[in-house]
């Protein structure tokens, strides 16, 4: 087998579930890893995208080619470690510089045990997953000296087929936080960093799926404080907390599985106390309200999807990252579409008709990502706002 190492990175083998095999380099940890390769077509933010728990058991495949020649930073993550289960790259440039820059991106990967193959034809690869739909892998980053054998790629193959699907996986459960805790963090400034929120306005109960830093950080700075709860909370110790207003995460794994959460949402919806959902928690918040999930073929993974607003027609640029969506056909009808994919059509943004609830698919945090769809956190504040301004003059 022809195989070009490149920075003496030692090989590594790809194999995909229906048996196609890539060669390449071993670029983070060493050993073998296996989840559902998925394609991200983000031209940056790798740090971001690694630390996403929404990623979790999943294989990510960034299209594109150049990826760690910027390395990585204490400040641009989501999570307190990598959740991505790997990361297949075409090619990782061997000089890395940034003026925030605290590791290379192989260093990094080392560190937190994450299994990645660099010289990938990444895409070729997204191409088979286009047409074929997303499946389950396996990397395996062999040892220095080691060499890529028959019997090694037939072992990668096997675990592959071996993977469990994601339909049916309840996963918001296993990266949950176990404590509640309190957020008062605030959106970066350049030459400032994160800041803090010491006047908060309101008080916001955050559901826990997976949730990314930079949500509670763009809620934080539109002046709440915010309690994060795990995932498994039942409704009544988030109301007994008082909150103006109830977030819900995004997630990994199939919302369907999810029925602690999914109960929990229909009974604080009801109370009439606002609730914002994304990505998993907008899944959830149209399952709580009747409609149901299905699979996608390929899902939505990226920074440069267009949605559009049906209340004005606006289009937003977008960042993206599920596997899953709510089928239009099941709405019930309180639940009012809000927002499309103008890629494939599929619903992006749901509100409900009765209660100030509302949700979103993609990601408005944007980390990474362009921020067009940023107005959907003020429009949580302007419902808690009112929310509060009716409970005063009740
Ligand atoms: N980012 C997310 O919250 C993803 C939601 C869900 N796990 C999906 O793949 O559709």
């Amino acid at each position: 087998m022809l195989l070009s190492l490149k920075g003496n990175f030692p090989p590594a083998i790809l194999a995909l579930a229906d048996g196609t095999v890539f060669l390449g380099n071993s670029i983070g940890a060493h050993g073998a890893t296996t989840g559902e390769v998925v394609f991200n077509t983000a031209m940056t933010g790798y740090q971001e995208i690694l630390t996403d728990p929404s990623y979790c058991q999943q294989i990510v495949t960034l299209t594109y080619p150049h990826i760690g020649n910027y390395g990585v930073n204490e400040e641009d993550i989501e999570a307190d470690k990598v959740h991505a289960a790997g990361l297949i790259i075409k090619d990782l440039p061997l000089l890395a510089s940034n003026f925030r820059k605290s590791a290379t991106l192989t260093e990094y990967l080392t560190r937190n045990g994450t299994v990645a193959i660099s010289g990938i034809d990444t895409r070729k690869l997204t191409r088979h997953l286009r047409t074929h739909g997303a499946q389950n892998g396996c990397i395996l980053g062999l040892a220095t000296g080691e060499a890529v054998s028959q019997a090694l790629v037939d072992k990668a193959v096997a675990a592959a087929k071996a993977t469990p699907s994601m339909s049916g996986l309840d996963l918001a459960k296993v990266v949950s936080v176990k404590e509640t805790y309190e957020w008062t963090q605030t959106e970066w400034k350049l030459g400032q960093g994160y800041g803090v929120q010491i006047t908060p306005r309101f008080h916001v109960v955050a559901y826990d799926y997976g949730v990314k830093k930079n949500i509670l950080r763009m809620i934080a700075q539109r002046g709440a404080r915010i309690t994060v709860v795990p995932a498994q909370t039942p409704a009544a110790d988030v109301l007994k907390l008082r909150p103006d207003g109830v977030f819900l995460a995004n997630g990994p794994g199939d919302p369907e599985p999810c029925d602690y959460a999914i109960a929990a949402t229909r009974e604080l919806i009801e109370t009439g106390i606002p609730v914002f959902g994304i990505c998993l928690g907008h899944q959830i918040m149209a399952l709580a309200s009747g409609a149901k999930t299905f699979k996608m073929k390929f899902g939505h993974h990226g920074a440069n999807h267009p949605v559009k607003d049906l209340d004005n027609g606006r289009v937003s640029i977008t960042s993206q990252n599920h596997g899953f969506a709510v089928d239009e056909k099941t709405l019930p009808a309180n639940l009012r579409p809000t927002h499309i994919s103008l890629f494939d059509g599929t619903l992006q943004g749901l509100a409900r008709t009765d209660k100030p609830a509302f949700c979103f698919q993609g990601h408005p945090e944007a980390s990474p990502g362009p921020h067009d769809i940023g107005y959907l956190f003020d429009r949580f504040t302007a419902l808690m706002q009112s929310h509060k301004e009716g409970q005063k003059n009740a």
